[in-house]
């Protein structure tokens, strides 16, 4: 995976949600959506973006073999594990080994997700464990972090339309703040030379109606890149947002979008986008990750069936 300067990358993880057949005819329907298209728009996709697939274990194997037989040329679909145990082999009875997972063709972790920590009690020092079993294994970690409190002004619309922008200003630092001791942890046994992916997931925009504002989540992101655990790294770091991303958000976090206001504008502060729920349906998915890649005027195309994307 490439990332210098840093490749876009959108993806999705199916969570517990999907039967077998459900997993198998989801990504079967996203690439033929795909082949759908246009050998320029795949050619122009593949040079600037990534794209991931995390289903859940059971269906890992089978669906990258789908992957690897169907998608459409130059396009790869990046399959990865919603989880692993950080010791390669063992008596570790249920768990996932990261060296069977790279055996089998899986090239990304997701590590340190939300769910994880508040239903089976998984902690910073276990997350950082497995950041360094990923990238000593060639995968790469997709590692979760997001402030849990939520800024009050998002307690209603209107509460949200009246906050100050010092409010915000403030709920940005308090978040990357919080953030701040968790990355220095999770980061703590990884080669600052690896490669990793942060997937910036506040734990309150996770399952919620909407995703955090646009000026929340590129504020934060900026912060992060300037966290000393950051900053000092020589390997690429991505920052994907996830919570509630769907169609129609990426384009508020890139430059020129809606993000904060009053900070010198970087190039890029987010990279990409992390999906859930609204990516269920394989058009939302394959509409977002064209407006990722900065390709928003074929969007229209997707949901017609007999125009080529
Ligand atoms: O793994 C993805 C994130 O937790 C976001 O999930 P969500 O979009 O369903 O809130």
């Amino acid at each position: 995976m490439s990332a210098s300067p840093r490749r876009r990358i959108v993806g999705v993880s199916t969570k517990m949600y999907f039967s077998a057949s459900q997993t198998a005819s989801y990504i079967n329907t996203f690439l033929s959506l795909l082949r759908r298209s246009s050998p320029s728009t795949l050619s122009a996709l593949s040079s600037t973006t990534d794209i991931f697939l995390i289903p859940d274990h059971i269906t890992l194997v089978s669906s990258i073999s789908q992957l690897s037989s169907s998608t459409p040329s130059p396009i790869t679909i990046i399959p990865g594990s919603q989880d692993a145990h950080h010791a390669d082999s063992g008596a570790y009875t249920g768990e996932v080994s990261p060296r069977v997972l790279a055996e089998v063709g899986c090239r990304l972790l997701e590590i340190n997700h939300a769910e994880r920590r508040r239903l089976f009690g998984e902690t910073d020092a276990l997350a950082s464990l497995k950041v360094e079993a990923a990238a000593r294994n060639g995968i790469t970690p997709l590692i979760c972090v997001g402030e849990i409190t939520r800024p009050a002004y998002y307690s209603s619309p209107s509460a949200l339309a009246a906050a100050s922008p010092a409010e915000k200003r403030q709920a940005v630092a308090a978040a990357a703040g919080e953030m701040s001791s968790q990355l220095e942890v999770l980061l703590s046994r990884v080669d600052p030379a690896a490669d990793i992916i942060l997937a910036y997931e506040p734990v309150w925009a996770i399952g919620a109606a909407e995703p955090a504002g646009a000026d929340h989540v590129v504020g934060v992101a900026r912060r992060v890149r300037r966290l000393p655990c950051v900053a000092s790294r020589s390997g690429s770091t991505r920052i994907v947002y996830g919570g509630s991303a769907g169609p129609g958000l990426y384009a508020k976090l890139a430059p020129g979008g809606s993000g904060e206001e009053g900070e010198e504008e970087e190039a890029q502060a987010v990279d990409g986008l992390f999906l859930g729920r609204f990516a269920h349906d394989p058009k939302q998915f394959y509409k977002t990750i064209l407006e990722v890649a900065g390709m928003g005027d074929k969007v229209d195309r997707v949901d017609s069936e007999d125009r080529e994307i």
